[in-house]
């Protein structure tokens, strides 16, 4: 066999290569590889969309953002009514009347809520009204039965009507055409109310994103299971994730646990995506050989895995899975990690989907009340309980060690104590920034 023959030519045939959709460029790195934790976040929030609004009852709205500015097509109250049960009477025929020596009306009729009278009031005669009922045509006061005889045939009123007593003025509330809520806000039982006051039975709100919580590793055990093995332990995590997400609004689907096996794993992520709107997973995204979330999931779609400068929470994926392109944020699997990436990632995210803003938890200064130190190189999350004195001044007080499997510290904890990754310690009563997990902001 000739070593240097000629290849004969071939006839190249263009075929036309469909361009395989990528995520758009990541942000840059610092010098170790790690991207910052701003800017991991931003990156994950534009390739977020807001889902769809649409019409739903008012009551399944509860706790969601209205897309529409909303005004009132009626007045409130939409007649002038009585705020009393008594007379609506004249003013004028009352005048004079006194404690023993009582104005007598003749009562003409009786109208009570849900009902009304066709005639005007003739002046000299008076007209039994219920609370709620329409004035009648006419009368300019209501008289309550505590200063008449309560009679019905005539009344003997005791006190002298003040025109306008006890009646409740058409539009006084709300006035046709008055912007009731404004796109954005998010409805209440107090707002739910005052649409069904003005006759609004549907509002046009995005949905509550329907977010999968998935935990992997062949080490985890079902809570309320028995640990079969020393190496066993329970998975919190997707308890932690599915309540902190349930609390921000989503709809939670907790799946069950994904051992180490990279077909169950694609399996399982596959199954879930028809029903997700976002879909969390933690564990296995670090560089351990089991650590197959990593390996496996560019075979079901477009993902993103880096190291945040930040700790804990170093280890993180993101990806666009599935021809729906269902965005997944893959955690890693320490417990604490797993919530200060929740908190820094997956709310905001859960939010954007929610259309609600602010995206992000108040931030606020605190002063340390003891010495925190730091781990320079990376944006430390210590777990820490703010008071407020009674000067109003927030306090803040580091709980338990840096370690991110301690869960019982992040537990009693109600803030993320934030420190960036160029300081190594907050002096005592020195201010440093806060995140505060019980509000919203
Ligand atoms: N050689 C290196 N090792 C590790 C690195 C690294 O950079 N180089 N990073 C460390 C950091 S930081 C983190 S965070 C973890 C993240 O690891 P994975 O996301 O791969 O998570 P796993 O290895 O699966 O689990 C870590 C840890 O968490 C426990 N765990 C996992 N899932 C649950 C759950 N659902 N409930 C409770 N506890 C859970 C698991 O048993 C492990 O102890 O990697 C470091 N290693
Ligand atoms: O980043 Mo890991 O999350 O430090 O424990």
């Amino acid at each position: 066999m000739a070593l240097f023959g000629r290849r004969k030519k071939q006839q190249e045939d263009v075929v036309e290569v469909a361009e395989t959709p990528t995520l758009p460029p990541p942000p840059p790195t610092d010098a170790g590889g790690l991207r910052s934790m701003e800017d991991h976040r931003a990156y994950l929030l534009e390739q977020i969309e807001q889902l769809p609004a649409f019409g739903q009852q008012i009551l399944d709205a509860i706790d969601l953002s209205i897309c529409e500015d909303i005004e009132s097509d009626i007045d409130l109250p939409g007649f002038d009514n009585s705020a009393m049960d008594g007379y609506a009477v004249h003013a004028a025929d009352t005048v004079g009347a006194e404690e023993g020596q009582p104005v007598v009306l003749a009562v003409v009729g009786e109208v009570a809520a849900g009902g009304w009278s066709e005639e005007p009031l003739p002046p000299g005669t008076a007209i039994k009204i219920m609370t709620g009922a329409p004035i009648p045509e006419g009368a300019d006061s209501v008289v309550p039965y505590e200063v008449t005889d309560r009679g019905s045939d005539d009344v003997a009123i005791r006190v002298p009507a003040r025109t306008g007593q006890h009646i409740r003025r058409r539009g006084e509330d709300v006035t046709e055409g008055d912007l009731m809520m404004r796109t954005g806000e998010r409805l209440g039982a107090r707002t739910i109310g005052l649409l069904a006051a003005i006759g609004v039975d549907k509002v046009m709100v995005r949905p509550r994103p329907r977010v999968v919580v998935l935990a992997t590793g062949s080490e985890l055990v079902e809570p309320g299971r028995p640990l079969e093995n020393p190496a066993q332990l329970y998975d919190s995590n997707s308890y932690l994730l599915a309540g902190a997400a349930r609390a921000d609004g989503a709809q939670v689907f907790r799946v069950g646990l994904v051992g180490d096996d990279a077909e169950a794993i694609k399996q399982s992520i596959s199954d879930q995506l028809v029903r997700a709107d976002l879909i969390i997973t933690t564990g296995g995204v670090s560089q351990g050989d089991y650590d197959l979330v990593k390996a496996v999931m560019p075979e079901l779609g477009m993902t993103d895995f880096c190291q945040v400068a930040m700790q804990p929470g170093k280890p993180q994926g993101f990806g666009l899975i599935g021809e729906d392109r269902v965005p997944m944020i893959m955690l890693p699997g320490n417990p604490v990690s797993a919530y200060v990436s929740y908190e820094a990632f997956v709310r905001p995210v859960i939010r954007k989907l929610m259309g609600i803003e602010p995206l992000f938890r108040p931030q606020v200064r605190a002063i340390a009340t003891h010495l925190i130190r730091s781990a320079p190189g990376r944006k430390q999350f210590a777990r820490g309980v703010v008071t407020t004195d009674p000067g109003g001044r927030r306090r803040v007080t580091a709980v338990g060690g840096h370690g991110s499997h301690l869960v019982s510290n992040l537990a009693k904890a109600n803030a993320l104590i934030v420190m960036d990754p160029d300081v190594d310690q907050v002096a005592a009563g020195s201010p440093v920034t806060v995140w505060l997990l019980d509000e919203n902001g």
